[in-house]
């Protein structure tokens, strides 16, 4: 049992009464007494209650098990309850919520319709606005009307008014009148009376009489006139004094109106002046014009017609050059076929001779057998006899190298070597270039050139190759553009390539390698890092990690060959200050194609400056340089070998060594098949041995005769 349930209110005479809870309460939360209502019935005697507690708990302990029962059952309809509380107020909650949004709703739509009733109250603005602009326009129009009304009114009642006037007039003029005719009558009777009575006193009484009737009826008439008159001279008045006042008023609006529409219209007449004699000046403007524009129809049909003869004529012209370029591609096939027969009538392997200008000789080297100005070549032998080109080399009896030589060495004291064309010291390097570029064509038509500078250090082969402007190299990169543009005509398109390398130590240097580097000129041979192999892949050589540019369409050619030559390995030598040291090969690739005939060519045109050969004992090189001297005698022996077995080989197929150095395997396949080689000598009168040495390489080369 709860103990707090014992705690009971006992009441005389009264059972154990519990009330109704009014509020949810649970039964662990009844802690005071007034929660409860208990009486008891109870006997008078509060002590038998005292005794009689057992049995009063007895009798009254079912009472409080249904008490808390009922408690519990309280208990759960006070957490229905609050279940029920909680639902109705999640009810309310969601109720109000709803409200809410309804009110939020009705709260927006009443937004809306506010600013939809200010839209319409604009709206309403706007248009009241025009409403009253359009009243105000239509009272000014309604105002002018009723002037212009009331002016016509006013002049039609003034026209009737005067009319009237005048009918009036008219009347009274007529009253006049007929008064003036009935005294006049009464005048006469009253004269044939007088005629008659002028005796009798009757006739006395009666002309009295006659007379007072006669000057009533005048002076009633004369009253009666004199009234209308007055009335009239009144409305007069009155119609004159209104006429002034509406005359003043129309006048006092009116004149303000009418200065206004004066100056418009003076305004206007202005601007109408002014568009006037802007309409006269086009109209005038599109005459000028027009005439203009009929003289240039005139003119264009006569430009017109003439433009279609020359038309015919460029047509004509036209058909001609496609004629002459026809015929001029049969005669390009031909020239080629006949150019490449003349070189190799000429020679595959040819060898030139050139003799470099010195202020102090040391020997005699000159060209014997030369044909004389006047002389003319009218037959065979005497054309025999000038083919070749023959040099002298003459050692001085006083020479101190003769003095060491034995008797028997030192005859002949002079020999004679043959060559396909000797430059002297006059000759300058233009008329070199002259004779050579007829092989750089060759290039153009497709063959493989290989144009050589050989000699002793010093002796003018880089000046032969590469002198800035005029060498072979700087005047075939100036001349080919102009040949390559001709050949345009003939259908040929040419991509142009080059390369550009020395050979130094056998070992091979780009010296194109700063254009990838991004042409920083600081580094020394920059091609120096990379190994560079050489490939023969079908006839094609190749060298690899070497940089091809292609000089089609570029305008810096030169720059790129100057920048190229600083990397060229150079050192001084005893007979050159600045001497090359390597080997360069520069190289253009040419290969074209015509779209005319679909034809194509693939040329390749190799400048080689050899490095200067140098007798070892004379430039008494050691360490490094006579490293170099040696890799550069044995390339150029091995040189000298594979042109001389290739000389030979027409007769009886040889062994050609090219795999003996290095620059003659990079140009195998260019020395070979169809391949033009041009060997220059180049020679001094400095240095009589390694001049007689030079020479004796010729001989070598291209079976040069020496006797
Ligand atoms: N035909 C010539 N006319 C005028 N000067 C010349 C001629 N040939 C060479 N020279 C000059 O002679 C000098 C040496 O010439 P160059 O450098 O061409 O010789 P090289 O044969 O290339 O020497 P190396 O093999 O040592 O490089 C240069 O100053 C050059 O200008």
């Amino acid at each position: 049992m709860n103990t707090e349930l014992l705690d009971i209110d006992f009441k005389q005479n009264k059972k154990i009464v519990v009330s109704k809870l009014q509020t949810p309460t649970k039964i662990n939360q009844i802690t005071h007494k007034t929660d409860y209502d208990i009486d008891i019935n109870r006997n008078v005697n509060n002590r038998a209650v005292d005794n009689n507690l057992d049995l009063f708990y007895q009798e009254n302990e079912s009472k409080l098990k249904d008490l808390e029962n009922k408690l519990v059952s309280l208990n759960e309809r006070s957490e229905e309850q609050n279940s029920l509380y909680n639902s109705l107020k999640e009810t309310l909650n969601d109720d109000y919520n709803l409200k809410k949004e309804n009110l939020q709703e009705i709260v927006d739509d009443l937004i809306a319709q506010a600013q939809n009733i200010k839209k319409s109250t604009d709206d309403l603005k706007d248009t009241l606005n025009d409403k009253t602009e359009k009243l105000n326009k239509n009272y000014e129009l309604k105002k002018l009307e009723i002037n212009k009304n009331f002016k016509r009114d006013f002049e039609i009642k003034k026209e009737e008014f005067l009319q009237q006037k005048e009918k009036y007039e008219d009347e009274v003029q007529v009253e006049k009148d007929n008064l003036r005719s009935a005294i006049a009558n009464l005048n006469t009777q009253i004269q044939e009376r007088n005629k008659y009575f002028l005796s009798n006193s009757e006739f006395e009484a009666k002309k009295k009489e006659l007379g007072i009737e006669m000057n009533n009826i005048r002076s009633e008439n004369f009253e009666k006139l004199n009234e209308k008159t007055e009335m009239l001279i009144k409305q007069n008045k009155e119609l004159k004094s209104e006429i002034a006042v509406f005359e003043n008023n129309i006048a006092m609006k009116l004149i303000p109106k009418n200065d206004f529409l004066k100056r418009s219209v003076e305004k206007e007449k202005a601007s109408l002046h002014t568009v006037n004699e802007t309409r006269k000046r086009k109209i005038e403007e599109s005459a000028t014009l027009a005439k203009q524009y009929e003289k240039m129809q005139l003119k264009y049909n006569s430009l017109q017609s003439e433009l279609s003869i020359y038309e015919n004529k460029i047509k004509i012209m036209k058909d001609s050059i496609q004629n002459h370029k026809d015929e001029l591609q049969k005669k390009e096939t031909i020239r080629r076929v006949l150019h490449n027969e003349l070189q190799d009538l000429r020679g595959n392997i040819r060898v030139f001779c050139r003799i470099k200008p010195e202020d102090n000789p040391q020997f005699i080297l000159k060209e014997i057998n030369v044909l004389d100005p006047d002389e003319s070549i009218n037959d065979e032998e005497t054309l025999n006899k000038f083919d070749r080109a023959q040099l002298q080399i003459e050692m001085p009896n006083d020479f101190p190298e003769r003095q060491r030589l034995s008797p028997r060495k030192q005859q002949p004291n002079s020999t004679i070597f043959e060559f396909d064309k000797i430059f002297n010291e006059q000759s300058t390097n233009e008329e070199v270039f002259d004779e050579v570029s007829q092989l750089v064509q060759s290039s153009l038509d497709g063959y493989k050139v290989c144009i050589f500078a050989y000699g002793q250090t010093g002796s003018g082969k880089t000046y032969t190759m590469l002198n800035p402007v005029d060498g072979i190299i700087p005047s075939t990169l100036k001349h080919i553009y102009t040949w390559v543009d001709e050949l345009k005509t003939l259908g040929w398109e040419y991509k142009m390539d080059i390369q550009f390398v020395e050979i130094y130590n056998d070992t091979i240097n780009d010296l194109l390698a700063f254009k990838s580097n991004g042409g920083n000129t600081a580094v020394k041979r920059p091609g120096i890092k990379k190994k560079i192999d050489i490939r023969h892949i079908n006839g094609n050589t190749s060298l690899t990690n070497v940089d091809q540019i292609d000089i089609t369409n570029i305008d810096n050619v030169e720059d790129i060959l100057a920048k190229a030559m600083k990397f060229r390995a150079t050192n001084a030598t005893k007979e050159n200050a600045n001497s090359s040291r390597s080997h360069s090969v520069f190289t253009i690739f040419l290969k074209g194609f015509n779209k005319l005939t679909n034809e194509t060519s693939n040329g390749v045109l190799n400048l080689i400056d050899l490095a200067g050969s140098e007798r070892l004992n004379k430039s008494q090189a050691g360490g490094d340089r006579l490293k170099e001297t040696q890799h550069i005698n044995k390339s150029l022996s091995c040189l000298g070998d594979v042109i001389h077995s290739l000389s030979n080989s027409g007769q009886k197929p040889a062994h050609i060594p090219f795999r003996n150095s290095k620059l003659t395997y990079m140009l195998q396949n260019y020395l070979t098949g169809e391949g033009k080689t041009l060997m220059f000598v180049n020679v001094s009168k400095k240095s009589y041995f390694e001049t007689l040495n030079s020479l004796r390489f010729s001989t070598k080369v291209n079976d040069t005769k020496m006797r």
